[in-house]
């Protein structure tokens, strides 16, 4: 997969260069460039914004620039279609689906906007998605970029070692994951799980199922609605 960021901070992205999404692109299994918007204004003050139509704070980005970056980047492989991505408060919320749909394709360019956005004429020409990560506002699309370039480079094949460990993911089965635990046994006084000790599997991965439905049912029973549960399920959730 090939991701382009744009962004008038570039510096914002290198966090991309280290850890899990730094290995899969030293691995080559994500190939991750960075562009800064300013490359693509010619005045002498780099300018990438102006006065918002209509008046009101702030200041809006300009649609040339944003063209002009597009459209060269666009034409770095004229035989792909990428798709592109704008972070945005405005978005359809971001979802591990939405990350494992985003992790099909085979070309992504987040457009990282700044100030009060990106003129509406150019997401309107070359958005396909508008992706918001939570109902909050930010500064700009930069760090909602870098969730969503995480969420969707850990989906690809080969990143994540085990691959068993994106299957038992929270939201992968659609629940909560459940608590998790590790040596010592007994830590100030707080003992690990029985079970988790029993080596009875079976026993282990219900008890692991009966952790994640508490755990949803608790923080978000929302969640519950949108899966096929089972009677033994269902004895859980109401008890
Ligand atoms: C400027 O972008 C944002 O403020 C933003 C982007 C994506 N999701 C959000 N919740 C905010």
């Amino acid at each position: 997969m090939r991701i382009d960021v744009v962004t008038i901070f570039p510096d914002y992205l290198r966090p991309l260069e280290l850890a899990l999404v730094g290995r899969a692109a030293s691995r080559d299994l994500v190939d991750i460039q960075t562009h800064d918007l300013r490359a693509w204004t010619h005045d002498v003050h780099r300018t990438v914004d102006d006065s918002p139509y209509g008046g009101g704070p702030g200041m809006v980005m300009r649609p040339e620039p944003w063209d002009a970056a597009l459209r060269d980047i666009v034409a770095r492989d004229p035989s792909r279609r990428p798709r592109v991505v704008v972070p945005t408060p405005a978005g359809v919320p971001f979802t591990q689906s939405y990350a494992a749909e985003l992790a099909e394709q085979d070309w992504l360019i987040f457009c990282c906007g700044r100030y009060e956005g990106i003129d509406g004429r150019v997401v309107d020409a070359w958005a396909d998605d508008e992706i918001s990560i939570g109902d909050y506002v930010l500064a700009g699309g930069e760090v909602a970029t870098l969730v969503m370039v995480e969420a969707v480079t850990r989906l690809l094949p080969g990143v994540v070692g085990n691959a068993e460990s994106i299957i038992d993911d929270s939201f992968a089965h659609g629940l909560l994951e459940g608590p998790v635990y590790t040596r010592p046994p007994v830590w100030e006084g707080r003992a690990v799980p029985e079970i988790l000790r029993s080596g009875d599997h079976a026993a282990i991965a219900r008890w692991r199922r009966e952790e994640a439905l508490r755990r949803t049912r608790r923080r978000r029973p929302e969640l519950l609605d949108r899966i096929e549960l089972s009677d033994a399920d269902r004895a859980v959730v109401a008890s």
